[in-house]
């Protein structure tokens, strides 16, 4: 077992643990941390855009339950040299995901730090949560988006190549409405942040189901982490519904698997905690 899942294996027993946030009383709660040199390098983006993504990343996993964003809680852990311009910076591109999702920053902490750290609470609402654990032998599996840029750009960074600026690293695309309009057909959900193999790993271990893949996946599309884009499942007979949304929506679908008995292992290592 890897730090990270031993860790959190040990820090709690709680039945919230697993999803891609805890839903309590109406209300998701979920926290991601984006910290230079682990999520992003600071030359590779500007500081407007690393706010941006840091709330993102966290709306993402909101979403993947099917939770509307509501409020945030802030922590950002600032270098001595920043100037108030580079603050102002950040400020804009927290500001500028607050506005898009329509969320209000409530509450949190400033610190000064060697590097730019950001940890982010959300606090979202739903009446209809939807968890990792429902997937059902039998479903449809499915992606939304294209996936394997991410990970060639991300490449490219560690090259000292440059990327656009509309590259889904810098700028992740989350399809809010698409999701909430085909919720009430989908048995489980999560976001793509690992890596499709990693995720799918996640989803079988929680919903205790096999894949039974309609095509092999190459190693480009299954091992993108930072996709943010979802991964669903649900029974065959909403397809129709689903595709007919996705289209209005603009949404393409990718539906590559169905859900059997047994268990999905993947040879990838987490990017986490590798050594
Ligand atoms: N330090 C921690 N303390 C308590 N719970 C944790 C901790 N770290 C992770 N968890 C919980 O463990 C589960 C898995 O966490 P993980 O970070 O893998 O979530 P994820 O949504 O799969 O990935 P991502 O962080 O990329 O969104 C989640 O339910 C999360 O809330
Ligand atoms: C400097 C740097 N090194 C590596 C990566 C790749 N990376 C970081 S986090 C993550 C997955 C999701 O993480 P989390 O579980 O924390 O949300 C991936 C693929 C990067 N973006 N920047
Ligand atoms: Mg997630």
């Amino acid at each position: 077992m890897n730090k990270e899942d031993f860790f959190i294996k040990h820090i709690s027993n709680s039945k919230y643990i697993g999803d891609d946030g805890a839903f309590i009383d109406g209300f998701v709660y979920s926290m991601d941390a984006f910290f230079e040199n682990v999520h992003f390098k600071k030359e590779w983006m500007s500081l407007k855009q690393i706010a941006y993504k840091s709330m993102i990343v966290n709306i993402s996993d909101a979403i993947a339950m099917n939770a509307k964003p509501k409020y945030a809680l802030l922590s950002v852990a600032i270098p001595k040299t920043y100037t108030n311009k580079d603050l102002k910076s950040l400020t804009k591109g927290f500001k500028k995901a607050c506005k898009e999702f329509d969320i209000k920053i409530i509450g949190g902490d400033t610190i000064q730090n060697e590097k730019l750290d950001i940890s982010i609470t959300i606090v979202s609402k739903t009446s209809n949560p939807i968890f990792r654990t429902g997937a059902k032998n039998g479903d449809l599996v499915c992606y939304t988006g294209t996936l394997g840029e991410t990970r060639k750009d991300l490449e490219k960074l560690f090259k000292n190549d440059k990327i656009s600026k509309n590259s889904k690293f810098i700028k992740p695309i989350l399809n809010p409405e698409f999701f909430y309009h085909i919720s009430k057909y989908v048995n489980a959900s999560m976001d793509i942040s690992d890596g499709l193999f990693l995720d799918l790993e996640k989803l079988s271990k929680s919903s205790k189901i096999g894949f039974e893949f309609f095509e092999n996946i190459s190693e480009d599309i299954g091992i993108s982490g930072e996709e943010y884009e979802l991964l669903f499942t649900f029974d065959e007979k909403n397809k129709e519904k689903i595709e007919k949304i996705a289209k209005k929506y603009n949404v393409k679908l990718n539906i590559f698997a169905k859900a059997i008995n047994g268990e999905f292992k993947t040879e990838y290592k987490n990017h986490h905690f590798k050594d």
